[in-house]
C-alpha cells in the first residue's frame, strides 16, 4: 500500500474539469468558459469538500494552459480577514500585467465570506478597477454573507453536496488506484460519514487504510467514530418503546465504548429522523428535543446529562404519544 505520508484529498485532486465527479452542470459552464476564452468574476458558494477549489484550479489549468501558474494566484481570506490583505495582497496581484500573453490573470479567494464588510467593500472597487487585468474566483460557504455590490458583479455557481453515487464513484477509483479492496457496504458507510463532503469521505478512507488494506463498513464506523446506522435507529427504537433503561444502556455504549462524541450523536439522530417514516407528531417532538439538547450543549452544558436528558425525553413523548 503506498504511502500513507501523502494526503490523498492532494493526490487525488483531480486536475481538469472532466475528471471531477458530480457538479455536472455546473462543470458543464465553467468548460464553456474555456471554449469561449472569456470568463466573468465568479463566486462559488456551497458546502465544505464539494469541488469548489478544485474547479477553480481546473478552470485555471484549462483556461491558461502551461502560463496558467503564472496567471493564477490562490488566497485564503480566513488567513487575514482586514482591509489589509485586500489592500496588498490582492490588489497588488491585480494591478500587475498577465503573463505570457494571457488577457488577463484569475486570484481565487478562498473563504471570502470571512472578510469583513469593509474588506469586502475595498474588494469591490478592486474588482471594478483591475477588471481588465484580472478577473476574481470568490468561493464561500453562505452566499449571504457576501455584499451585495459584489454579488451583483459575478456569475453565481451554486455547488451541492455530493450524492451518494458520486462520493461511491471517487472513492473506488482512489480504492483502485491504492490497491486497497471495499466492500459495498464500506463504500456506503463512506458516503453515510461524508454527507456529500469528499475531502471527509477520502479521509475517511485512507484513515481506515492505515489498518488494512481490505476494508469493510465496521471500519469505517470505528474509525471514523461514527455510530452505524442501525445502532442510532436501535436507540432511537428502544426510546420509542418507552424502554429508558434499555436505550440508556445503548446510549452509555456509543459514548463510552465506541467513543463518539455526543455532538456527533445528536448529528446522527437528527439525520436518522429526518428520513424515517414515522407517526409526524412525534417526529416533530424528538426534532424539538434534539434541537434544546444541542442548544445547551453548545452553550456549554454538560453533554452526558443533556444526552440522558434527550433520551429521557424521547421516552416521555413516545408515552405520551401511545
Ligand atoms: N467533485 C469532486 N470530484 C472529485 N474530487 C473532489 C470533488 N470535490 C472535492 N473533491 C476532493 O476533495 C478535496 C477537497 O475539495 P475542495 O478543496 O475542492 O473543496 P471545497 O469545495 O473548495 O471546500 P472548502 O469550502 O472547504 O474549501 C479535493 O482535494 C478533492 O480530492
Amino acid at each position: 500500500m503506498e504511502g500513507n505520508s501523502t494526503i490523498w484529498i492532494e493526490k487525488y485532486r483531480p486536475q481538469t474539469l472532466e475528471d471531477m465527479v458530480g457538479q455536472e452542470e455546473i462543470v458543464e459552464r465553467l468548460r464553456s468558459y474555456v471554449r469561449s476564452g472569456s470568463l466573468p468574476h465568479l463566486l462559488f458558494t456551497g458546502p465544505a469538500g464539494v469541488g469548489k477549489t478544485t474547479a477553480a484550479v481546473a478552470l485555471a489549468r484549462e483556461f491558461f494552459g502551461e502560463t496558467w501558474q503564472m496567471n493564477f494566484r490562490e488566497l485564503n481570506a480566513s488567513d487575514e480577514r482586514g482591509i489589509d490583505v485586500v489592500r496588498n495582497q490582492i490588489k497588488q496581484f491585480a494591478r500587475t500585467s498577465p503573463l505570457g500573453g494571457a488577457t488577463f490573470k484569475v486570484l481565487f479567494l478562498d473563504e471570502a465570506d470571512a472578510l469583513t464588510p469593509d474588506a469586502q467593500a475595498a474588494l469591490r472597487r478592486t474588482m471594478e478597477n483591475y477588471a481588465q487585468t484580472c478577473r476574481f474566483i470568490l468561493s464561500c460557504n453562505y452566499s449571504s454573507k457576501i455584499i451585495d455590490p459584489i454579488q451583483s458583479r459575478c456569475a453565481i455557481y451554486r455547488f451541492k453536496g455530493l450524492d451518494e453515487a458520486a462520493v461511491a464513484e471517487q472513492v473506488r477509483r482512489v480504492a483502485a488506484a491504492e490497491e486497497i479492496s471495499l466492500t459495498d457496504d464500506a463504500v456506503h458507510a463512506i458516503a453515510y460519514i461524508a454527507e456529500g463532503d469528499m475531502r471527509k469521505a477520502l479521509n475517511a478512507l485512507q484513515g481506515a487504510a492505515i489498518l488494512s488494506d481490505r476494508i469493510d463498513a465496521r471500519m469505517i464506523y470505528e474509525t471514523t467514530s461514527t455510530a452505524k446506522p442501525e445502532e442510532i435507529a436501535d436507540l432511537l427504537g428502544l426510546c420509542t418503546k418507552g424502554d429508558f433503561t434499555g436505550a440508556q444502556g445503548a446510549l452509555r455504549h456509543l459514548l463510552r465504548n465506541r467513543g463518539i462524541a455526543p455532538g456527533e450523536l445528536i448529528n446522527q439522530c437528527f439525520r436518522a429522523l429526518t428520513s424515517y417514516q414515522m407517526d409526524t407528531a412525534l417526529k416533530v417532538a424528538y426534532i424539538d428535543h434534539i434541537g434544546e439538547a444541542d442548544f445547551r450543549i453548545s452553550e456549554g452544558a454538560d453533554a452526558e446529562i443533556q444526552m440522558d436528558a434527550l433520551i429521557a425525553l424521547f421516552v416521555l413523548s413516545a408515552q405520551k404519544q401511545a
